[in-house]
């Protein structure tokens, strides 16, 4: 479980960028948290906060009931527990070749070369990128680079991670199978926080959902709770997943994700036909 009590951070003296956030991530039946807000309002520096890049200004961040340490060694404990994946992948690849890169953490940690070798193999396998092992990065597509990086966190095995962003620049092939990878970890205990402004994604991706503004949390809930609010969303500059738009204009149950809806409306076509 992560707690924030009271956390507020400032970049500059006497502007808070986040603003007396109190919440608590990882309860049952929330593996994948959403963070959603417009532009600004502060989500990926909340994520540095949680891995503790940057410390906040007031408050407590607390992990598995322990406050957060900045000390250089309960630092590098923290980030066995708690990875993440930055909205730009170039600022976590420092190796030139593929593999490297992904191991690199590893050899930090002093395992042994034939685990290194196991932990590289596998999450090369399930990002679906072993024909980029031997790549030089800096020849890597920006949707490739993204999936690096992410292999490189997961390598880690820390029990949660951090997504700012996955999907930006991704082509609907790469959002598809984020999508199904984040769903796979999920299924396997994988304890996940992401950032995004694809409502869609979001909306069939997450379980709980927080919606900051202006630095603020002004909303939090499943989706029912946050989505069906027009006029929250307006006022947070957020769209409404198009599922949420058949709900609300055409009376259409709310479907959890489009299968769902696919799904009713064939069975319905199919009563429709035998009758
Ligand atoms: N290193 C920094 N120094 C000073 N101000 C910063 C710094 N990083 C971010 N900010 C400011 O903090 C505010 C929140 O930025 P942040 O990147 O956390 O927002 P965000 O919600 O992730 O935005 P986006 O959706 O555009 O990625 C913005 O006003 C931004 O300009």
């Amino acid at each position: 479980m992560i707690e924030l009590k009271d956390v507020s951070f400032a970049y500059e003296k006497n502007k808070p960028t986040l603003k007396h956030i109190s919440l608590k991530l990882g309860g049952d039946h929330e593996n994948i948290v959403g963070i959603i807000g417009p532009n600004g309002s502060g989500k990926s520096t909340l994520f540095l906060n949680l891995v503790g890049m940057l410390k906040p200004s007031e408050g407590e961040i607390i992990v598995d009931g322990m406050p957060i340490s900045y000390h250089k060694r309960a630092l590098n404990n923290l980030r066995k527990k708690v990875g993440i994946v930055f909205q730009n992948s170039d600022r976590q690849i420092f190796y030139s070749i593929v593999q490297d890169d992904i191991a690199f953490a590893l050899h930090n940690l002093k395992l042994p070369q034939e685990e290194i070798d196991e932990r590289v193999d596998r999450v090369l396998k399930e990002l679906d990128i072993e024909a980029l092992r031997d790549k030089p990065i800096q020849y890597l597509s920006g949707g490739q680079k993204k999936r690096v990086a992410i292999a490189g966190i997961l390598v880690l095995r820390s029990e949660w991670l951090l997504l700012d962003e996955p999907t930006a620049g991704l082509d609907p092939d790469g959002k598809r199978r984020m999508l199904m990878l984040m769903k796979r970890l999920a299924a396997n205990g994988q304890k996940i926080i992401v950032s995004s402004h694809d409502m869609d994604f979001m909306y069939e991706i997450c379980d709980h959902f927080f919606i900051l503004n202006d630095g603020q949390i002004v909303k939090s809930g499943r989706k029912q709770d946050v989505f069906l609010d027009e006029q929250l969303l307006r006022d947070c500059k957020l769209a409404q997943p198009w599922l949420v738009k058949l709900h609300q204009k055409l009376k259409l149950p709310l479907y959890a994700n489009q299968q769902a809806l696919f799904e009713a409306q064939e069975s319905e076509l199919k009563g429709g036909e035998s009758k």
